[in-house]
């Protein structure tokens, strides 16, 4: 069974607009609202490829009752811990450029995440467990770290998906798979990593430590999948990007889906990049149809 917790869910509240006037009112052209934080897209692209999965973590008030409402109409299972305050709103602003505002959490208390672990306690063998987002104020920073080591100590497979000090923390509890973009890989490091190929000494690096599969995306830019015996690289497709929101999860949800159908190592990073591209030229997330297409414009090569 693949179980994804997500921390921090959201509302992503999407805005369209031709200019933000910043200090003055500006009105907008277009919007809409949709279920976020990264677990939860997760779960939502697994189920478009063909998975299902179980969306765990905190949602409350009138958002968290709208973010579980479309999931569960979504047919995906779910098992939130309910807290007091309302689950954040995350801005998605669309003018000249994307801009994001993405909300405060509402507080986790002891009691809450005793309950999360109480449910995460069915995990076994073989199940995945995604632990994927940024991780509430409230909580500690090492929570990745405690619930990766907790899975691990099962034989559960550990997919992560963070950034900053939660993330930081992870690595020593050794996680199956991490994607981080080039600009969190390059936080983890403190250093800037422009391309494909001054990742690799990093992604090589972090393998060591006992990552299995380390895919860092550098959005149109293409991707590289470090493993301990070798470093492959992917082109992304080219097309016109609609809304690159939910890209990174989608590039999880889908080497997830593919390992899980057994891919080739070589095809299942092909169908990760292609799932992430696919959200990419979507206005929302993507279809199997789109990446099947997609994959056919990626081609793998040795780095
Ligand atoms: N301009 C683009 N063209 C094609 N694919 C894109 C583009 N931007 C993002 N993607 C897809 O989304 C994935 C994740 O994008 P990236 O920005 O690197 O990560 P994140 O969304 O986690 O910040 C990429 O690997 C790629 O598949
Ligand atoms: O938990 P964080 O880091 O604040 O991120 C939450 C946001 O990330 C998203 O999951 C999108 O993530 P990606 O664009 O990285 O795939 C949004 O739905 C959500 O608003």
């Amino acid at each position: 069974m693949i179980y994804t917790v997500t921390l921090n869910p959201a509302l992503d509240y999407f805005v369209q607009l031709d200019q933000v006037n910043l200090g003055a009112i500006s009105r907008s052209n277009y919007d809409y609202k949709a279920p976020g934080g990264k677990g939860i897209n997760v779960s939502r692209v697994l189920k478009r490829l063909g998975h299902q999965s179980e969306a765990l973590g905190f949602i409350g008030g009138f958002t968290g009752e709208y973010v579980k409402s479309v999931v569960e109409h979504e047919d995906i299972r779910t098992n939130f811990v309910q807290v007091d305050g309302d689950t954040r709103i995350n801005v998605k602003i669309k003018s000249e450029e994307e801009s994001e505002i993405n909300g405060v959490s509402p507080d986790i208390t002891e009691k809450h995440l005793d309950e999360l672990r109480a449910i995460l306690s069915v995990l076994k063998e073989g199940d995945v467990l995604v632990l994927a987002g940024s991780v509430p104020a409230s909580m500690p920073a090492d929570i990745y770290a405690t619930l990766c080591e907790e899975a691990r100590n099962k034989n559960a497979m550990v997919f992560i998906d963070s950034s900053g000090e939660p993330m930081r923390k992870v690595l020593e509890a050794k996680p199956t798979f991490i994607k981080p973009n080039h600009h969190e890989l390059g936080e983890l490091f403190s250093v800037q990593i422009s391309s494909p190929k001054k990742a690799v000494p990093y992604a090589k690096e972090l393998v060591k430590g006992g990552i299995k599969y380390v895919i860092v995306s550098f959005a149109g830019d293409g991707a590289i999948l470090a493993t301990d015996d070798q470093i492959l690289f992917a082109n992304t497709p080219k097309g016109v990007v609609q809304n690159s929101v939910g890209a990174g999860d989608s590039v999880v949800a889908g080497f997830l889906a593919a390992t899980s159908e057994n891919m080739s190592l070589e095809d299942a990073f092909k169908f990760a990049v292609a799932t992430g591209s696919a959200t990419a030229f979507s206005k929302e997330f993507c279809h199997r149809s789109d990446v099947e297409k997609l994959s056919q414009e990626i081609t793998i090569s040795i780095f």
